[in-house]
């Protein structure tokens, strides 16, 4: 079995994936889904979210890690926590995150989203179902690498090892040595650019959240071959 951790998308995914933005989209993605939503459509552009408004959906999304002007909520796991969502689909559009998981859904077999709030979950779920390869994807922030990333897939990268063998690539070898080198979660996602940037916007509390290890046992599990509104993808809770 192989292990590989993709810093940025790269695509060519012929297994499982996991698709991690840690700050904010993939940590929201399973607070909705905590919070009893049905599902997530995950779209390619804001304007495909937009063009959903009106038919019973709810819209979460961000640009410059500010709500989308017509979307509902942002992209904030505390606002997502704070709301009952029983029975709603939530249209996710984000900077980041939603567009690795179109990248990932044009060639993996099995998608999963990850965060550290679910990373266990996530991890077995992945090795359950591998049978070449488990790719870590991470997001990234504007197409350039990110700490906050690259830390969940080494946590992500040291559970998967201690449930079985993998041969592992120099992508996993990075996240694992970010891993244990950045500190507690804490501590790693409040020194990221990101993290920074979301302290500076009043977000910190949402920094706090995506730093807890393991809370969930959630993980959005893309349904392929469905009929879905085109531009989207339709994740529920596995
Ligand atoms: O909402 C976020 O934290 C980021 C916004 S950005 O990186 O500041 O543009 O989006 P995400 O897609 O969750 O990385
Ligand atoms: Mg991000």
């Amino acid at each position: 079995m192989r292990l590989r951790v993709d810093l940025l998308p790269h695509g060519n995914y012929p297994d499982v994936v996991l698709v991690i933005d840690t700050l904010r989209a993939t940590t929201t993605a399973v607070t909705y889904l905590e919070r009893g939503a049905e599902a997530l459509l995950l779209t390619r552009t804001p304007e495909v979210a937009l063009g959903l408004k009106g038919d019973g959906f709810l819209l979460g999304g961000e640009r410059g890690g500010l709500p989308i002007p017509g979307f509902d909520f942002g992209n904030s796991p505390v606002e997502a926590q704070s709301q009952n969502f029983t029975g709603k689909t939530v249209v996710m559009n984000t900077t980041n995150g939603t567009g690795a998981s179109h990248v990932a859904a044009q060639s993996g077999k099995h998608i999963f989203l990850a965060a550290l709030t679910n990373a266990h979950a996530a991890a077995r779920r992945a090795r359950a179902q591998a049978t070449e390869e488990v790719a870590i994807v991470c997001a990234g922030t504007d197409e350039r690498v990110s700490l906050e990333d690259v830390y969940t897939a080494g946590v992500l990268a040291e559970y998967l090892l201690s449930l079985g063998e993998f041969t592992i690539d120099d992508g996993a070898r990075i996240a694992l040595t970010v891993r244990r080198n950045s500190g507690n979660p804490l501590e790693a996602l409040s020194s990221s650019l990101h993290g920074g940037r979301l302290n500076n916007l009043g977000l910190g509390e949402d920094v706090s959240y995506a730093a807890q290890l393991s809370t969930s046992t959630v993980v959005p599990t893309l349904v392929q071959g469905e009929d879905v509104p085109a531009g989207t993808l339709r994740f529920v809770a596995g």
